[in-house]
């Protein structure tokens, strides 16, 4: 594999690839220009990439697997990462959790499923309010631990550049050890299947249990064929964020030695948020640019305008796995406005990635003050995704989550009844709540029956 070039060498060539910076911008840091940023960003336009392009190549490939029907793609992993999160046990503990949902997915769509970490990178958020209030006392919203601190301090709430370079340290350290787990054995399909055994034993989730012993035999049957385990014992692993903040996003960006093109090397795959998708805007332009597959959030007000000029701008070429949309409409909404858009897209003669996103259109309050989601409604808009590309014959091609391997409750419901009262105790999610590893498998069980036609 032949690396992306390590410096911003090449870049020059590339003048579009700044042309961002003189277009409408949202969501951006307040760290005005200074000393602080230009130190920075001079320290990281000569870091290492994060990624390399023939990896990035790779997962288009996949991706356009996916579009066709021929692969589903998995992707999942914290609303939030934080520095303080980034510990060997939580980052385990989530990487082994998408390796358990993915093997029920493998079985259930009988096709191999395309592992992504909302991870290594997810450090910015957009946010409906530039400000938060606490007893009386205003401060700057939390904006990711790439722009400043949870802490409710005024200190920890200024927007600090000097972040963007922890934020390429923690996501390198991520995304070592990440590679390590899936490449040195951690992954071996053996393994994975007894924590599932493990995880249908407790009698909460007895009603899995079935599928589990479904997947005993299939593995015996293919021990029986002689299946070679052991060169199954490592996966490909693919990292993602939201590229929110484009000063980040632009000076990881590189030209391939190879093809001499910018991949943006801070990910294998970035996305564009729901906030920040305006066609006219600084994101889509920079992402237009880059050789990465992309990724769309779309919401329930999406137009089928807007779908057919992201295509436009994002994916000229209509070049098979450049394009994900991932849609996030709500359980209520999404038979209401996913089939319009699946429609147009696919009258348009374009073929995208539809993956679907049961997170962000179901945010509620909690009686208690908490910012959650049932787990219902998250199972709710999955089978409404479902419904919808069955009855258009299109491909439901992945499943987009906020989750974590460990036992937080912050989302409602699921087999073990998490209630708001378990939130006062186990809610750390510094943004939106997440699934627990729990309801993360749970979902991918009933996802796997569902795709099994069960
Ligand atoms: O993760 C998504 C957004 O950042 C988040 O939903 C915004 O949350 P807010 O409405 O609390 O700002
Ligand atoms: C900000 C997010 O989502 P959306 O852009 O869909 O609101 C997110 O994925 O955390
Ligand atoms: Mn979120």
């Amino acid at each position: 594999m032949i690396p992306a070039t390590g410096t911003q060498e090449g870049a020059a060539a590339y003048p579009g690839l700044d042309a961002w910076r003189s277009l409408p911008i949202s969501q951006q840091p307040d760290w005005q220009d200074g000393p602080g940023l230009d130190a920075a960003l001079t320290e990281l336009s000569s870091a290492p990439p994060l990624v390399f392009a023939g990896e990035v190549d790779q997962l288009r490939t996949r991706l356009a697997a996916a579009a066709q029907g021929n692969a589903f793609v998995l992707q999942g992993g914290d609303c939030a990462e934080t520095f303080a999160g980034m510990t060997a046990d939580r980052i385990s503990a989530r990487v082994r959790t998408i390796l358990q949902m993915a093997v029920v997915l493998t079985y259930g769509a009988s096709l191999p499923v395309v592992k992504m970490g909302r991870m290594a990178g997810q450090f910015a958020k957009p946010r409906s309010s530039n400000e938060e209030t606490r007893h009386g006392v205003t401060l700057p919203a939390y904006r990711g631990d790439m722009v400043n601190g949870y802490d409710f301090t005024e200190a920890s709430r200024r927007h600090d550049p000097a972040r963007l370079i922890r934020a390429y340290h923690n996501a390198a350290s991520t995304l070592n050890l990440v590679r390590a787990f899936t490449q040195g054995g951690f992954a071996d399909l053996r393994a994975v299947h007894d924590w599932n055994r493990g995880f249908a034993a407790h009698p909460a989730h007895v009603r899995y249990e079935s599928t589990v012993a479904q997947i005993d035999r299939a593995l015996k049957f293919m021990a029986a064929c002689g299946a070679d385990f052991d060169a199954l014992r490592g996966v490909e692993f693919f990292a993602s964020h939201e590229a929110l903040v484009l000063e980040y996003e632009r000076v990881l960006t590189r030209i391939d030695s190879r093809s001499r093109l910018p991949y943006d090397t801070s990910a294998h795959f970035v996305w564009i948020g729901e906030r920040t998708r305006d066609l006219d805007g600084a994101h889509v332009d920079f992402l237009s640019r880059v050789r990465n597959p992309i990724g769309v959030k779309l919401g329930p007000g999406t137009a089928p305008d807007d779908v057919l000029g992201l295509i436009d701008r994002l994916d000229p070429e209509r070049e098979p796995g450049r394009l994900t949309f991932i849609t996030r409409m709500g359980a209520g909404l999404i038979r209401d406005r996913l089939p319009d858009l699946v429609r147009t897209v696919t009258d348009s003669g374009a073929t995208v990635l539809w993956i679907t996103d049961p997170m962000h259109g179901n945010t509620v309050t909690s009686p208690n003050g908490y910012k959650t989601r049932n787990f219902d409604d998250v199972v709710d808009e999955v089978r409404g995704f479902f419904e919808v590309h069955r009855e258009l014959g299109t491909v439901p091609g992945g499943l987009h989550v906020e989750m974590t391997g460990d036992d937080v409750a912050e989302c409602l419901g699921g087999s073990d009844r998490i209630d708001q009262e378990a939130f006062l105790t186990r809610y750390e999610s510094v943004c939106d709540p997440r699934l627990n590893h729990q309801q993360s498998l749970e979902l991918a069980f009933l996802v796997a029956e569902s795709l099994a036609g069960n």
